[in-house]
């Protein structure tokens, strides 16, 4: 059974644990589906990563610390594939706005075609038949978490097997991931339909899925044996990458689910009003599991607690600005939210009146404006941003 407590004492106890396989045994073993004994041979990192309840710094250091570069390369990259998907998008915030949309669009057809609507509430049920497909589908709703690949063989059948809109299945597992995250997620499904990389899909084999989760998935012949380009959104070029503000006179500070360790700004607002403005109910038009809203509540009221701050917890944006007035706060400083629903909440909070600046980590900064096209630029990148973490010397 997988313990995914909503503490950062139980991301850093996973993230010792882990650390000694982080190396060649990751290497080796990382595409094993191996959901019975608890994926040995991956972190399982990413809910406590996506929320920054512990820092991809963090992570970097301990595993660097244990091994050499070489040895944890591939662990390393990976880690920075979160980080190249999340400045990918931020340097093109129309993606997440036009996924939205689209998301929108696709669950008003299923209103209305009676068809589209019992594929998907079959999808969504583990109800079509295929057994691999099932079986993922109901995992997710069950733990709120699934192995890489077979995010990847999901994704693969549910656009090209079965068909269905590629908006529909990422909004399937927004609602259900606790590390439910727009970036990865959105430009993951953009990929598998041939949105990311322009006109490169990817398609699931049987014999990937059959070896890879050690022959629990017998093979299918109903499986696509071609995968069509999905029409949709291109890329748009990038746009510049954010600076951040000045934030040395800030007087308040803003927690949100993107950043919640936030330990470049935390110590030095030690005694400052603080309050925590949540919005994970906006990673889709539809109800987001309590699973998910439940483990995000309950990380950033954790981050609160180990930090001993006596927060605020505000109900929605124009709470956010009220609680400004009432402590009269001229400068409120809140962890740079990259795009998605923390930072649509804020921009939000923002017209309501909160005199709001962003503080943006240096690790963010540095690695982000390599994010302009594929993932070869920011990964060539990755000893000169290893070189700046933390326990390196930098801050
Ligand atoms: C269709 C699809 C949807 C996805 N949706 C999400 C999502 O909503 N949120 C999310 O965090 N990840 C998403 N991923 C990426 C990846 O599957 C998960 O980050 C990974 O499975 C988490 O498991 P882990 O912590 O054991 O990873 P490990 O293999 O232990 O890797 C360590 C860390 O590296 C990062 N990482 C590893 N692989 C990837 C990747 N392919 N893309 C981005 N970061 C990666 C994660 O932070 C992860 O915690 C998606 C992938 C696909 C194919």
């Amino acid at each position: 059974m997988l313990d995914l407590s909503p503490t950062r004492a139980a991301g850093l106890e996973r993230l010792q644990a882990f650390a000694p396989e982080a190396g060649r045994a990751y290497a080796t073993g990382r595409n094993a589906d191996d959901s019975e004994n608890g994926y040995p041979a991956v972190s399982v990192l990413s809910p406590w990563l996506r929320h920054r309840l512990v820092t991809e710094a963090e992570v970097l250091d301990a595993v660097l610390a244990r091994h050499a570069p070489d040895a944890a390369a591939k662990f390393v990259s990976e880690v920075h594939w979160r980080t190249y998907f999340k400045g990918f998008m931020e340097l093109r915030p129309s993606l997440w706005a036009g996924y939205g949309r689209d998301v929108r669009r696709q669950l008003d057809r299923v209103q209305a075609e009676s068809g589209l609507r019992s594929e998907w509430e079959a999808a969504c049920k583990g109800e079509t038949g295929y057994e691999a497909f099932d079986h993922w589908a109901r995992e997710l709703v069950e733990t709120g978490y699934v192995h890489n690949h077979a995010r990847m063989w999901f994704a693969s059948l549910w656009t090209h097997t079965l068909g269905l809109p590629w908006e529909l299945g990422a909004d399937f597992f927004i609602r259900h991931l606790l590390d439910g995250d727009a970036a990865s997620n959105t430009l993951s499904w953009r990929w598998v339909v041939g949105l990311h990389t322009e006109g490169r899909t990817y398609l699931a084999r049987n014999g990937n899925i059959t070896r890879y989760t050690n022959g629990r998935f017998e093979p299918d012949d109903r499986l696509a044996g071609r995968a069509e380009p999905a029409g949709g959104m291109p890329n748009p070029p990038p746009g510049a990458p954010p600076q951040g503000d000045d934030w040395s006179d800030a007087d308040g500070v803003l927690i949100h689910e993107d950043d919640l360790w936030a330990d470049h700004v935390l110590p030095r607002m030690e005694g400052a009003p603080t309050a925590v403005l949540l919005s994970p109910e906006g990673r889709s038009p539809l109800r987001v599991a309590p699973k998910v809203l439940g483990w995000t509540r309950a990380a950033a009221e954790d981050a609160m607690r180990e930090r001993g701050i006596a927060a605020r917890w505000l109900d929605g944006p124009e709470e956010a600005a009220a609680w400004a007035r009432t402590e009269s706060l001229a400068k409120v400083v809140t962890p740079y939210a990259p795009a998605g629903p923390a930072a649509d909440a804020l921009r939000a909070a923002e017209r309501s009146g909160l005199p709001l600046v962003r503080a943006l980590r240096s690790y963010d900064a540095r690695a982000w404006p390599k994010a302009t096209a594929g993932f070869f630029k920011l990964k060539k990148a990755i000893p000169a941003l290893t070189a700046h973490l933390p326990q390196r010397g930098a801050a």
